[in-house]
């Protein structure tokens, strides 16, 4: 019998359990006790459809309360000391690294204030992971040993598992050194660490794990000679441990092949490889197993919903069996289902002919337990003449072409992206807006208030009427607006309450997507994200946004900046088909952007800004030809969404929440960008960013954190930037949007920051 094999499932609960009792908890509403007990029910009813399903080998310690890398810093005591020095609850301690904290001080209690670790986009995926950050005084010690609770937990419910955990190179590369330690080097933590790895493999082996999987996604990225290096010394020492389960060790989202001598020849007992991103890697990797070796072979996409091609998956891994014999070979997931909704049967809304294309990870581990039944030679002929039928359908269904929209693609050219005039020429057009130096503005949203969120529920459910709900959303803005005017923000922006997410929002008034009711994704620890589906051809039939900035332009005599989210990000943060290449959807996206763009010029909204927040994570991991053609046509992309106005129309752009390459952002030509940066705090960072030839908008306070910075903060940081940084090109404006914000915290935020750039006004004023 051919195993079957699934990575990791979805922690989030078919309700969005998890995220409903952490918020709570946060919120002092419900105690620990509490919250632990929610995760222990996600926990065992995801073991136990796995197990049902018929599920091999099934994933443990794949859940976690915010995210699996944190999980390991916590594990491992890679705290730093200003965490720990308060002496909070391990779980407090745990959440305070993920998203700050700041409480007053109690009779009891000491009061307690400290900013978030770094967050930071998991390879090309829209998951962010908690940076782990070391320094010189790290002490590496096991703190707790939750791969071995839930491994038992998972024991006593009658499920065998195999506990997975970050391998030692890769949560070492994906860390950083932190501020008081710059010169150290991550992994010349290594031998330090492994002790601590091998302790945790130990006692997994005593508690009765004969296998653990570990993670080693770095292998998909171009690695130096060290890190190469590295998996030898890690693996050499864990795999040979006495008592130790034997190691699966995993990569994922890319071919390994450059790295192939890096893991040959490991003391490891299996290897997993991702063949949906990469089926041409099988032969390579095949042959570096040495005959005990066994592979686990990533047929069934982890980070996609549609439906697995058996045909195609069957053939993969018979292949690989002709080669290594049915017993060593596992039908696998490509990685995590993380990166899928739950269940596809909460949906009762889809189009049945559409809902037949999809796979989510309940539908998943199905997938993977036919395919393995099929290459064993059961009896599932009914599943597969299912599968092959509706993968025909697919693709021949008229719900997918659109042949104006294929025309207008077929017909665009380099005109169509350059602006009528460079930057300099621009920017004297552009002082028309009259705006001070250190202009102050937001990223967009503001609060996203219960009251918003009831009423956009009432206006989809048709319990009150469009006018009614458009009188609401204008009254918000208005709200919005009057704030902005009372602290003296200079360029405004109407808030987006009439958005449930900024890529959701769009597709909805775009052909050629499709929505879900329950389709939620981890994006990081309690914001999940609903990623609509793109199903066919892209295009605008009508103006998407222009009504609502143009109601926010006409009650304030200040400028209000038109929002919209850009062509790569509206791609990247759905999910995309896999029947067309990215570049055609993203000249899809691009196109029906640049039709709202000149709208809102047209509509008398001068200062436009473009979201490019996923700008980055949609970059190959891999330096070479897909990386510059992707690189390419995503600028082009955003140029030919923000190419059709007049010189005097300023484009703004954001980014945020990954490393940035300045090169990358100049390409897009934007007037004036801002970018996250109050936790990067890296003054290397910042002289990247010095040539830049546009202006530019670091950002000054962590949107993910109610954490209020003082009007002296601000100043200090605006000060440490102006040292290096030239006064003209700089904007004044928080990391991102505020939407998940409440307002008090917004309210003093923002004034501090306003204030502060007011006295920076004052004193270059006076130079
Ligand atoms: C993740 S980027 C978010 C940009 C958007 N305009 C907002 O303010 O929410
Ligand atoms: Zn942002």
């Amino acid at each position: 019998m051919v195993q079957s094999s699934v990575l990791g499932f979805p922690r989030i609960g078919a309700n969005r359990e998890l995220k409903k009792t952490t918020e709570a908890y946060w919120q002092g509403k419900v105690s620990s006790e509490e919250l632990f007990k929610v995760g222990k029910e996600i926990r065992a009813h995801n073991w136990k459809l796995q197990k049902d399903a018929g599920v091999d080998v099934i994933a443990s310690n794949d859940f976690s309360f915010y995210d699996q890398v944190l999980d390991l810093s916590l594990l491992f005591n890679a705290i730093p000391e200003r965490y720990s020095k308060y002496n909070l609850a391990p779980i407090d301690t745990f959440f305070a690294m993920g998203r700050g904290l700041q409480k007053k001080a109690t009779e009891t209690e000491a009061a307690v204030d400290v900013t978030a670790l770094e967050m930071v986009k998991w390879f090309d995926s829209n998951y962010h992971y908690v940076r782990p950050t070391f320094s010189h005084s790290t002490q590496f010690k096991l703190n707790g040993q939750k791969p071995v609770d839930e491994y038992l937990e998972a024991k006593a419910l009658g499920v065998e598992t195999r506990p997975v955990l970050l391998g030692p190179v890769s949560y070492l590369t994906l860390g950083k050194a932190d501020k008081d330690s710059l010169d150290l080097e991550p992994l010349s933590l290594l031998e330090k660490l492994l002790p601590v790895y091998a302790e945790i493999l130990k006692k997994l082996g005593e508690a009765g794990a004969t296998s653990v999987q570990l993670d080693e996604p770095v292998l998909v990225l171009d690695l130096d000679e060290k890190t190469q290096g590295a998996f030898k010394t890690a693996y050499d020492f864990l795999g040979t441990q006495s008592g130790s389960p034997a190691i699966t060790l995993a990569t994922y989202f890319g071919t390994v092949v450059p790295n192939l001598a890096a893991i040959k020849n490991l003391p490891v007992s299996s290897f997993h490889f991702d063949f949906v991103r990469n089926p041409e890697q099988l032969d390579d990797v095949i042959s570096i197993l040495s005959d005990k070796q066994t592979l686990s072979a990533g047929v069934v996409d982890g980070r996609n919903i549609w439906k697995n091609d058996f045909a195609k998956s069957s053939a993969l891994v018979k292949k690989a069996i002709e080669k290594l014999g049915a017993d060593r070979v596992t039908v696998a997931t490509s990685s995590s289902l993380l990166h899928t909704p739950v269940d596809l049967e909460s949906e009762k809304k889809l189009d049945p002919v559409i809902k037949d294309w999809f796979a989510f990870a309940t539908q998943k581990v199905k997938e993977i337990v036919v395919i393995a039944k099929n290459i064993s030679g059961e009896d599932v002929s009914a599943e597969l003449e299912a599968n092959a039928k509706s993968i025909s359908e697919r693709a021949s269904s008229s719900l997918t072409n659109n042949k104006t929209v294929q025309e207008r693609v077929g017909a665009i050219n380099d005109k169509l992206s350059q602006r009528a005039a460079p930057f300099p020429e621009r920017l004297e057009a552009q002082k028309v807006f009259n705006l001070p130096l250190f202009p102050t503005t937001t990223i967009g949203s503001f609060p996203q208030t219960k009251d918003i969120r009831v009423n956009r529920n009432k206006f989809v459910k048709g319990t009150i009427t469009p006018e009614e709900y458009e009188q609401f959303i204008n009254k918000e803005i208005e709200t919005v607006i009057r704030f902005q005017e009372e602290i003296g923000l200079d360029v405004l922006v109407h808030g987006e309450p009439e958005r449930n997410d900024m890529v959701q929002y769009f597709g909805e008034q775009i052909d050629g997507y499709t929505f879900t009711v329950y389709g939620w994704v981890q994006s990081y620890g309690s914001r999940y994200v609903r990623p609509p589906i793109i199903v066919g051809d892209l295009s605008r039939p009508k103006p998407m946004s222009v009504k609502e900035s143009v109601y926010a332009q006409s009650i304030t005599t200040k400028h209000v900046k038109g929002m919209l989210t850009g062509p790569v990000t509206c791609l990247r943060w759905s999910f995309p088909r896999d029947d067309v290449d990215q570049r055609t959807q993203a000249m899809q996206l691009a196109l029906a952007l640049r039709d709202e763009v000149n709208d809102l010029e047209a509509a008398g909204v001068k200062i436009i800004q473009v979201d490019e927040p996923a700008l980055r994570e949609g970059l190959p991991l891999r330096a070479g030809d897909e990386r510059t053609a992707y690189l390419q046509w995503a600028a082009e992309s955003f140029r030919i969404s923000t190419c059709g106005v007049q010189n005097s129309t300023q484009i703004h752009s954001h980014f945020c929440y990954s490393d940035l390459d300045p090169n990358h952002i100049k390409a897009l030509d934007a007037d004036v960008v801002s970018i996250e940066y109050s936790k990067k705090d890296d003054p290397k960072y910042i002289s990247e960013f010095l040539n830049y030839p546009n202006h530019i908008g670091l950002g000054l306070f962590d949107i993910h954190s109610p954490r209020v910075p003082s009007y002296e903060e601000f100043n200090a940081k605006i000060a440490k930037i102006l040292e290096s940084y030239p006064a003209e090109k700089f904007w004044v404006n928080p990391d991102c949007g505020l939407k998940t914000r409440g307002w008090e915290e917004t309210k003093l935020s923002l004034t501090n920051m306003v204030e502060s750039a007011k006295h920076f006004r004052e004193l270059y004023a006076q130079k």
